[in-house]
């Protein structure tokens, strides 16, 4: 895969600065791989974690009791399709014991580096710390952001949100990227708040959160470009992908010209 330089300016909203680290892949611009720092001043914020990438393209979420097959080839054969991020959430009544939960955490790991996919753990801090994990996502009910962020300076730390003011907030905070949803209606997470749709985005963007932001929640290939479209950088998916009989295929899938990063003038906002 070849990848293109962009000239200093702008991605999308953000002022991207350290912009000789910014490529876009190809011409598609679905592969957007970033480095970047950003600063809003009207926010009276800025952040200047710059060295970090956060391919939020197509986040794969997975844990063993999600997966169809073995989570390793399910992993294998995503990335294959052209999964950019993983998030390892082992989780529910199903889930396994920690040693176990651990070692297969490490196993998926290492698909990750071996296909230089950052690595990011779902709300366990300490496994996070163990494995020295790329990153941690937190919800609301989770550690507080402020004491994560503490703790994991330099990782990429995610941060649930499901209206304009907890984004608000985890951007204050420091979040690396929020994690917004349910998208739609979806029976792989029982606890889930409200449906928002991908309006719950356009709010966002509208009222000047410019950090990443992955939708997630009943993502299919039928209504992802609906989720990009309302301003977000990615879909993140979990059952779409692993309940699939050809999870290479379904991750291929939303790899089209219609769910590719759109550029600012396709945004609805
Ligand atoms: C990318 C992303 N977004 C949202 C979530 C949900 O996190 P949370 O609300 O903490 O729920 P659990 O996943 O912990 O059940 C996520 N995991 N990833
Ligand atoms: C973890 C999570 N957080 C909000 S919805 C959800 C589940 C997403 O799973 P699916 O992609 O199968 O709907
Ligand atoms: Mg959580």
């Amino acid at each position: 895969m070849s990848h293109s330089r962009t000239s200093k300016g702008t991605i999308g909203s953000r002022i991207c600065r350290n912009s000789d680290t910014i490529c876009i892949c190809c011409d598609c611009g679905f592969f957007a791989t970033r480095k970047w720092s950003w600063t809003d001043e009207s926010l009276g914020f800025s952040s200047e974690r710059g060295d970090k990438v956060i391919p939020l393209s197509l986040y794969l979420i997975l844990g063993s009791q999600n997966c169809k097959y073995a989570p390793e080839f399910v992993l294998q054969e995503a990335i294959r399709g052209g999964v950019t991020m993983f998030q390892f959430r082992e989780k529910g009544e199903s889930a396994l014991p920690y040693r176990e939960k651990r070692d297969l955490a490490k196993r998926l790991q290492q698909i990750c580096q071996n296909n230089d996919i950052p690595f990011i753990v779902n709300d366990d801090i300490e496994l996070t710390r163990e494995l020295n994990a790329d990153g941690i996502h937190i919800g609301q009910d989770d550690r507080p952001l402020k004491d994560v962020r503490a703790w994991f300076p330099d990782k990429i730390v995610g941060v649930s949100a499901h209206d304009v003011g907890e984004a608000s907030k985890a951007m204050r905070e420091g979040a690396d990227y929020l994690g917004v949803g349910p998208m739609y209606h979806t029976d792989t997470k029982p606890d889930i708040e409200l449906v928002k749709g991908p309006a719950v985005i356009q709010a966002m963007r509208k009222s000047g959160i410019q950090i990443p932001i992955v939708g997630i929640g009943g993502i299919t290939h039928a209504n992802a470009e609906a989720v990009l479209r309302a301003g977000a950088d990615g879909i993140a998916v979990i059952s779409a992908i692993t309940k699939d009989q050809d999870p290479y295929q379904a991750a291929q899938m939303f790899c089209t010209d219609k769910t590719k990063r759109l550029d600012n003038k396709q945004l609805l906002r």
